[in-house]
């Protein structure tokens, strides 16, 4: 059975029927699956010569000898295209991916070598098959197809393919966004990763939910340090280093940041997933002003849930000692923080010294931002729109709402370039995917893999009309 046997049925034909029939069918099929074998071929990808620009030329040949797409690399590896639209007078947008991922050891539990991209069980493994290698051939794949078309956009749109996301994106997505303001850009939207549909992870929910994120979490790292005068073993002082940096750190994990559910964008998110949850929780949820307390109370029972609840508090690095009998001189450790919405990098750092409520303990940030602004999703909100149209193209039942991104994306370097920021992928992610990222055993399966290129290429046809249609129900029958 081959790798997309589905290809032949309901789904691809789908999106083939606005093409020429078979014929289309065929092509997309044969594109489909080396785009596949590319992702499998996880070496390539995951390693620098993902950055080797020749490497991409080889896998999308039509995207990069076609005289509508021009192509620039930014800081050496990332990669900027413009793909012209027939009318200028159209304002563009902007899709947004990465190449770059976070390490894998070969010593953790994978099921499948981390590196290898092999394929089990109808999943492709490894690191970067979520984060984001998905996101990378399913937008270059649409477009590889789109132009093998023939079909010319009206209007334009820019893809921007960062390399160092994961530290920041300073080099990559930074100067990207230099390059488009020096050009006077300004996108209609930007649409990047950063949340999904989600099948099984929220309790209660009768069935997958689209969550677009209008927002995404602020974020901040501390270092605590604590310093004293080294001494011997033998004649330990009644506190070290070790033990006061400890007790600090214990005290930020024992008292978490306040609940603030219902506060942020996640309010809007459950108001409209309200009437998918079974009773008594639909009652409930659509009365997050009397509830939001109690809701936050049972969020917070799971890590991927508490993450909507308040700002969240990491302790990711621990270091201390130099010699088993020597008493440390220094200890430090990093906590990672995600801000909620409803919550300032400010407010955070107050609330941080308070709990730690030890001058012995020293607080840097170092570094730190605001949550992002909220993007707008109503009826006249045409990125937001246009996305929930495409994901309706692609699941005519599906729920669709706006949601939250708790971590970050390159997305917030692009704040001055468009007031509409929206963090989505079209995979579909059920109980135990949420740590995967970043985590063992990053997979994306068969059909999400086909479903991202499936809707790259319906958002690229939907993006071609001038404006919205009056009510937003008719969006959907366009
Ligand atoms: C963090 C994953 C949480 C999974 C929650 C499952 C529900 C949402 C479903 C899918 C969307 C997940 C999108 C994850 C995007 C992750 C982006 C990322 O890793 N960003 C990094 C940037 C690092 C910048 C330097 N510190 C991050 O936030 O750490
Ligand atoms: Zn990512
Ligand atoms: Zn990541």
């Amino acid at each position: 059975m081959g790798l997309l046997s589905s290809a032949g049925t309901g789904k691809i034909v789908r999106i083939v029927g606005k093409m020429d029939g078979a014929k289309y069918r065929d092509i997309l099929e044969e594109n489909l699956l080396e785009s596949a074998r590319e992702l499998r071929l996880g070496r390539r990808f995951t390693f620098q010569q993902d950055n080797d620009p020749k490497h991409k030329a080889k896998s999308f040949p039509t995207v990069f000898s076609s005289s509508k797409v021009k192509h620039e690399l930014v800081a050496n590896y990332s990669h900027l295209f413009w793909v012209q639209g027939s009318r200028p007078e159209l304002q563009p947008y902007m899709l947004l991916a990465h190449t770059d991922v976070v390490p894998a050891s070969e010593d953790d539990a994978w099921e499948v070598p981390p590196f290898s991209g092999d394929e089990k069980d109808g999943f492709i493994y490894g690191r970067g098959t979520m984060d984001d290698k998905g996101s990378v051939m399913g937008i270059l794949a649409a477009l590889e197809y789109i132009l093998m078309k023939g079909y010319t956009p009206q209007r334009g749109f820019y893809i921007g393919l960062g390399h160092d996301e994961e530290v920041h994106g300073l080099n990559g997505a930074v100067n990207i966004v230099r390059l488009l303001k020096e050009r006077g850009v300004k996108l209609l939207f930007v649409l990047d990763e950063g949340s999904a549909i989600l099948d099984g992870i929220l309790k209660g929910l009768d069935g997958p939910a689209a969550l677009i994120a209008t927002s995404e979490k602020g974020a901040t790292v501390l270092k605590l340090s604590v310093s004293m005068p080294p001494s011997h073993a033998s004649m330990p002082p009644r506190e070290t280093t070790i033990g006061i940096l400890a007790a600090a750190v214990k005290r930020l994990e024992e008292n978490p940041m306040k609940r603030l559910f219902g506060l942020g964008p996640e309010g809007g998110m459950f108001e409209h997933l309200a009437h998918k949850f079974r009773f008594p929780l639909n009652f409930v949820m659509s009365n997050l002003w009397l509830f939001a307390p109690l809701i936050a109370r049972i969020m917070e029972r799971n890590e991927t849930t508490n993450a909507f609840v308040r700002t969240t508090t990491a302790v990711t690095m621990f270091n201390a000692g130099v010699k088993e009998n020597v008493i440390a001189s220094y200890a430090e450790a990093f906590v990672n923080m995600r801000i909620h919405s409803a919550q300032t990098l400010k407010e955070v750092l107050e609330c941080v010294e308070s709990t730690v409520g030890d001058p012995r303990v020293k607080i840097e940030v170092v570094y730190g931002f605001d949550p992002l602004p909220i993007s707008p999703y109503d009826e006249t909100s045409f990125g937001f729109q246009i996305i929930k149209k495409t994901v309706l193209d692609m699941f005519p039942s599906m729920i669709v709402a706006p949601g939250m991104c708790i971590a970050n994306t390159d997305s917030r370097h692009f704040k001055d370039l468009s007031s509409s920021i929206y963090r989505f992928t079209p995979a579909i992610y059920k109980p135990g995917d949420a740590q995967r990222f970043h985590g063992i055993n990053e997979r994306t399966s068969r059909e999400n893999y086909e479903g991202m290129v499936q809707f790259f290429f319906r958002l690229f046809q939907n993006c071609d009309i001038k404006k919205l249609p009056e009510s937003h129900t008719s969006v959907h029958e366009l």
